[in-house]
């Protein structure tokens, strides 16, 4: 078990890899841990340091403030400065990726490269996130476990029995860290921040993503010059899950050519 000890707790990471490789971070979305790159991993390139992370009040990581987007993208910083000794690719998936967003912003001389998966600059609104809190709040995350399916995974998906795991992935999760991430969520207004970015920049989306639709993912890839967009047809909120091959089949050649100096 990997434990990057912080001021107010632990933060449970994997790294795989050679430990002198150029690392790539992953940052996984609201209510998943870090076995949301599972499937995905074996199919990326080999000889890179892959770092993954439960985000603090998720998974096995303890639960600090959490309430602000900066909380999560200090946590990321931490582990960078940690665990890479240069520059990383930052592959962050919907909060996830507005952390990146955020740590690119703040801390450029360590991110080499941004992935924004199933994210925008900015996700849903103050009254959609505090209408999920105020339900989590009175009813616990069961509530809303099948309204986020829903967007999480597109219908073929749904059907099958591997949805019960991730069901039971959310419904698990703390709903303290949960809440605290949507306060986060709420705050977050990346917009001006990214179009300020200048890195190069791989957005993804799917097709039937409920939860950040393609377009929206489109105009936050537009505010940076020079970044590409590509979507996975068939595919949810979490298309690493739902067609990894696909995903590998985008983000490889990106690492292949961002990873190295
Ligand atoms: O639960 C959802 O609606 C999906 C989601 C929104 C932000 C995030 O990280 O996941």
């Amino acid at each position: 078990m990997q434990v990057l000890t912080r001021p107010y707790g632990a933060l449970h990471y994997r790294a795989d890899g050679p430990a002198d490789a150029p690392a790539v971070i992953f940052a996984n979305s609201l209510g998943t841990d870090l076995r949301l790159w599972d499937a995905v991993l074996p199919l990326l390139p080999q000889g890179l340091r892959y770092i993954r992370y439960d985000k603090q009040g998720h998974g096995l990581s303890t639960l600090g403030r959490g309430t602000d987007i900066i909380d999560h993208a200090d946590d990321a910083i931490a582990l960078i400065e940690a665990l890479a000794s240069k520059p990383v690719v930052f592959v962050g998936l919907s909060i996830g990726g507005l952390i990146g967003q955020t740590v690119a912003s703040r801390r450029p001389e360590l991110v080499r490269a941004l992935a924004l998966s199933n994210t925008a600059a900015r996700l849903g609104t103050v009254e959609s996130w505090q209408a999920r809190i105020d339900a989590i709040a009175g009813h616990g995350l069961e509530h809303i476990a099948d309204a986020v399916m829903e967007r999480w995974f597109a219908p073929a998906f749904r059907a099958t029995p591997e949805l019960a795991l991730w069901r039971a992935m959310l419904t698990r999760t703390p709903a303290d860290g949960y809440i605290a991430a949507c306060k986060a969520l709420s705050r977050a207004d990346q917009t001006a921040a990214t179009a300020a970015l200048r890195l190069p920049t791989l957005a993804i989306a799917g097709d039937a993503d409920g939860a950040s639709p393609a377009e929206l993912v489109e105009a936050t890839a537009a505010l940076i010059p020079g970044s590409t967009f590509h979507v996975i047809p068939g595919t949810g909120h979490l298309p690493c899950v739902e067609n990894p091959a696909a995903y590998a089949a985008i983000l490889s050649p990106f690492l292949r050519a961002h990873a190295h100096d």
